[in-house]
């Protein structure tokens, strides 16, 4: 099967370095002239400086390019994964389509893969999830993923396709619960960057690591995911690594919001809107997400981290 990469940031260009290891790879950028700049200076200077591309790797902006392969993987933020499949429904209509995107879209509720099955109905859904810094994949280091499709069949020739010299996939039939771990685990990694940003200390974090993951599980098992999945690496997995590490975008907004910084707004967070998604969804359904609902008041600086603090250790006392 041949593979292209829809979206060439940070996450697309280093999965399109990875997976060039083992054969051409089409890696598409919106922009003609940035997709120039790849494709001469064999670099993405912009989001993943310092990695060389391979020449198995092709950078194009004609979309026809993508058409031509089988297997699409979609780079690009949450909040921008409906307009992109919508801008080239011709394109990628009837594709095996790969969402690499962690969230939930603000003004739906709905998942990465939802999302693809609403707009392109005929297009075949999977998901790419788990602990994984670009930086990291695209300097060959060991990482592992979770391959979430519904199509079992589907699922292993995917996991076969996207493994790679560096990359182990697992695979799992349970799209919900790797959705909802991929992004529900943003939404604590901001926490937890508060925390450690506001001086609170090592214990405070590991409290929300862990009942940040009570949340997690707490929505993904009532809409249906398994709780195997949450333990697994798009889960528990993906909450280690971003919650304790400043490579993460989203624990650096935490952390700047802990010590009172302000934030660069035109990096990526998708903590930010899905922490809003899911607190309304949690509202909808009547589940208690209450690191989720101070997350919200944080980053819209409706609630200090004292009062969030406060909240959370005024709440009753119950069993664990
Ligand atoms: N970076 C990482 O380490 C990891 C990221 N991810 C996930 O990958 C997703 C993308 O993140 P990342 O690559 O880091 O983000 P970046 O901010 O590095 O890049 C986002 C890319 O999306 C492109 N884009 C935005 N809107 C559209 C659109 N409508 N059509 C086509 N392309 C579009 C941008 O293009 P342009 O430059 O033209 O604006 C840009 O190339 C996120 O959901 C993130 O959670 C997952 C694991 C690791
Ligand atoms: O998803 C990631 C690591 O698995 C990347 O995290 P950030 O989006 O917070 O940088």
């Amino acid at each position: 099967m041949s593979v292209a990469v829809l979206g060439s940031g940070a996450f697309g260009t280093a999965l399109a370095v990875s997976l060039a290891g083992k054969g051409p790879v089409t890696l598409w950028a919106r922009s003609a002239e940035q997709a120039e700049l790849m494709q001469t200076g064999r670099e993405n200077a912009l989001r993943l400086p310092g990695v060389r591309l391979p020449d198995s790797l092709r950078v194009t902006a004609d979309i026809a390019d993508v058409q031509a392969c089988e297997t699409v993987l979609l780079a690009v933020p949450m909040q921008k994964l409906r307009q992109a499949l919508a801008d080239h429904t011709e394109a990628l209509g009837r594709h095996v389509l790969v969402a690499c995107c962690k969230g939930i879209e603000l003004k739906t509720g709905m998942g990465p893969v939802s999302i693809i099955s609403e707009v392109l109905p005929d297009a075949r859904p999977a998901l790419l999830t788990g602990p994984s810094f670009a930086q990291d994949i695209a300097r060959g280091l060991p990482t592992a993923l979770t391959l979430a499709c519904a199509e079992a069949d589907l699922s292993a020739a995917l996991q076969e396709e996207l493994t790679t010299a560096n990359l182990r996939l697992y695979r799992t039939t349970d799209t919900i619960g790797a959705e909802l771990g991929g992004a529900l685990k943003n939404v604590m990694a901001i926490a937890c960057g508060a925390v450690i940003g506001a001086g609170l200390g090592e214990s405070a974090r590991a409290a929300l690591m862990t009942r940040g993951y009570a949340e997690m599980q707490r929505m993904a098992l009532a809409l249906g995911a398994q709780a195997e999945t949450l333990a697994g690496l798009s889960g528990f997995g993906d909450l280690a690594l971003t919650c304790t590490s400043e490579l993460s975008r989203n624990y650096r907004l935490g952390l700047a919001l802990g010590r009172g910084e302000s934030f660069d707004p035109s990096i990526t967070v998708e903590g930010v809107a899905t922490a809003h998604a899911v607190n309304a969804k949690a509202l909808e359904l009547g589940l208690d997400m209450p690191i989720t609902r101070c997350v919200t008041g944080l980053v819209d600086h409706s609630l200090t981290l004292n009062d969030a603090m406060a909240q959370l250790l005024a709440r009753p006392l119950k069993e664990e």
